[in-house]
């Protein structure tokens, strides 16, 4: 297992809780009283922080939300992650950036994210293949996780597109699910995106790679469903899956009290869920 797995599972094992907190704190959105500070956004995710890390196994901010405020949304970006690592060390962070380029520009990413500005993780997508990832997947101490399937409503465009892997017809989504798993997980540092708005999906995807851990956004404000999800996706271990709540979360009107409910709710589907495969196993003895 890698580094940032295995401090995923310590996590998980520490505050039994799946639940990765997504910071996509929209400066519109915020609380009237974050938008007087002289560092909303800042100011609104330490206030989010504070009421969710007990429950919070991942955080997961977005940069597009602090990209948009210009160099002053990356310094509170920065400052966010800072603060995560002082309060929270504990929690896996993922810098949702959704980058990947020809080799020598990640290289400049792998620099900034991992080491100028010290993420765990980094959302990638796969477009540009493995050769063009090295630089991330060369990063035995840090975690790649690279879309597969998506949860965004037009995901089939590009992603249902058949193509022929090993001889066989098959979805792309399904093809990068193979190749993550063969060919660029040899250093055990990659995980997938798997979008809870398409179980289905992610039922074959666990079945392609059973150890992997999948980030699960598209619960809350895109209407994913917590069971469906732990029923198609949940690992041999019970665990395997971070799933991610942006929205629903922090502009819920008690956030810690959100994050809570999730995670609540993720154990009881997890109980249901091992109850009924130990059900099974013991009907095939
Ligand atoms: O990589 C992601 O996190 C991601 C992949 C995906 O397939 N769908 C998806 O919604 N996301 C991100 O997950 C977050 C979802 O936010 P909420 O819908 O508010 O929970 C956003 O930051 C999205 O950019």
């Amino acid at each position: 297992m890698s580094a940032i797995a295995a401090k995923y599972a310590r996590r998980v094992a520490a505050i039994k809780s799946l639940v990765c907190v997504g910071l996509d704190s929209e400066q519109s959105k915020l609380p009237a009283r974050f938008q007087k500070e002289s560092e909303p956004q800042f100011a609104f995710n330490r206030w989010i922080i504070d009421q969710t890390k007990e429950f919070a196994a991942a955080y997961k901010p977005n940069t597009a939300f602090y990209e948009s405020r210009g160099s002053e949304g990356w310094r509170e970006f920065e400052r966010t992650l800072a603060y995560i690592q002082r309060v929270c060390p504990d929690a896996v962070t993922i810098c949702d950036a959704k980058r990947a380029d020809i080799g020598n520009t990640n290289r400049g990413y792998v620099e900034g994210i991992f080491d100028r500005i010290g993420f765990d993780s980094i959302t990638l997508h796969p477009y540009l293949g493995g050769e063009a990832l090295e630089p991330f997947l060369a990063r035995e101490d840090k975690a790649a996780i690279i879309l597969c399937r998506t949860s965004n409503p037009g995901a089939s465009d590009v992603q249902d597109l058949i193509v022929t892997d090993s001889e066989k017809s098959v979805p792309l989504w399904e093809s990068v699910a193979n190749k993550v798993n063969t060919e660029w997980n040899k250093r055990g540092n990659c995980m997938l995106v798997v979008g809870a708005t398409y179980p289905e999906e992610m039922r074959r995807i666990r079945a392609i790679a059973p150890e992997m851990t999948f980030l699960v956004p598209g619960i809350g404000a895109q209407g994913g469903d917590v069971k469906a999800v732990i029923e198609a996706g949940l690992d041999a271990n019970g665990a395997g899956l971070m799933i991610s709540a942006s929205r629903s979360i922090l502009f819920a009107p008690e956030p810690g009290v959100a994050a809570r409910a999730l995670r609540d709710e993720i154990n009881a589907a997890i109980a249901e869920a091992m109850a009924q495969r130990e059900g099974a196993t013991d009907a095939a003895r």
